[in-house]
């Protein structure tokens, strides 16, 4: 038997979709977004996103009455474990009312629901970027009132994970591993034995900073900038998730314009690159004690790891650490077409999130 899924993936500045036929890709398209239609306010991206999938499914003839199942990204909802979840009611008020955060991942399971609905599609997430396995130890900080949460690439980082278990002849649930996925957001995991027991935040938190995101920060600093500039939550948010990072830096969140300057000699860029590389191998060494030493491997993934140059930056802070293996790009429509297929199969029970 064949079954039919359609993936949906919303990032921060693109739409992707896909078709998969069981677990083998038919055909996908990257739909790039202008700079002025991902400044709009999420629920106003729906209509162009929904639109521009529907352009898809046109051109390449799918009909959604033939489609089995739509497998949709996860995005900011209350921690959960990893697996995949039908999307419901309860699901679809927490994504659009954004009280666990912004980003565009929130997006893609409510378009799911939106096409699925008059079909009678069944929609799913798999491994949201709230997948929450930390251990205990890590959650606790100073402040009474506050602890570390866990908002990373979960979905790719375990796909990546995987991958690398399965090349060594292992299951992810029997190796040891450091990923580091360097996107518009930059997220470490350390992955015991199939669990991510420890990870920065990488949408408001600690961490290196990104493209995008302004990451860890010193206290006091920033509570001053804050009292200087009279900043509401939501523009603090903003700061610093959206308008961090490169874009504080540069003005720009392409890393290939600022790489290339770094190598044509701007001092600055450069300057960038070094700051941001050795900020990454402190995470990657801060996750390798979580781990107790004990790694099979450190995986690079993500857009920026196309980047030889960063790659070769970080190397001698963390080679002695372990093997460095990398996965430029990201796995994630793979990874949603075959957590959907486990669930269609039978090998896996569709969760439900309550
Ligand atoms: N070939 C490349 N070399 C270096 N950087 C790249 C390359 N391709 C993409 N990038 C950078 O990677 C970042 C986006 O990563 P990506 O994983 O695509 O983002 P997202 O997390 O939004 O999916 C951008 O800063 C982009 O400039
Ligand atoms: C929300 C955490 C995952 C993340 O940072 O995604 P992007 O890199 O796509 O913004």
């Amino acid at each position: 038997m064949t079954f039919k899924i359609l993936v949906l993936n919303l990032g921060s500045t693109s739409t992707k979709v896909a078709y998969f036929e069981n677990k083998k890709e038919v055909c996908s398209e990257t739909l790039r977004h202008s700079t002025s239609q991902v400044g709009l306010p999420l629920l106003k991206q729906l209509p162009f996103r929904l639109n521009s999938i529907q352009e898809f499914l046109d051109e390449n003839g799918i009909g959604l009455d033939n489609i089995d199942i739509i497998s949709a990204r996860g995005g900011l909802l209350k921690p959960i474990d990893g697996g995949t979840y039908g999307v419901n009611r309860l699901m679809l008020d927490e994504l659009t009312s954004f009280n666990n955060g912004e980003h565009a991942s929130n997006l893609s399971a409510v378009i799911a629901h939106e096409l699925g609905r008059d079909h009678d599609i069944q929609a799913t997430i798999t491994d949201p970027v709230v997948v929450d396995e930390l251990i205990d130890e890590v959650r606790m900080t100073g402040l009474k009132d506050i602890s570390r949460v866990s908002i990373f690439h979960a979905l790719n980082q375990k796909a990546v994970a995987r991958n690398f278990a399965k090349k060594l002849g292992k299951n992810y649930t029997d190796v040891n591993v450091i990923v580091v996925h360097m996107g518009g957001g930059i997220t470490v995991g350390a992955h015991e034995k199939g669990r991510v027991i420890d990870v920065n935040d990488g949408l408001y938190g600690d961490g290196p900073m990104s493209p995008t995101r302004s990451g860890a920060l010193p206290n006091r600093a920033f509570a001053k900038y804050i009292f200087d500039n009279q900043l509401t939550l939501h523009e603090i948010n903003t700061i610093i998730s959206k308008q961090g990072g490169f874009i504080s830096l540069k003005g720009t969140e392409d890393a290939l314009t600022i790489e290339r300057e770094a190598l044509d000699g701007d001092q600055y860029s450069l300057d960038l690159y070094r700051s941001l590389s050795v900020q990454i191998a402190k995470e990657i060494g801060s996750r390798a004690t979580v781990l107790k030493g004990d790694i099979d491997g450190i995986l690079f993934t993500g857009g920026l790891a196309h980047s030889k140059f960063l790659i070769d930056l970080i190397r001698p802070y963390i080679e002695f650490l372990g093997d460095v293996e990398v996965y430029a790009g990201e796995e994630e429509m793979q990874a949603l077409a075959e957590g959907a297929y486990r669930v269609l199969t039978g090998e896996e029970k569709l969760k439900e999130y309550i």
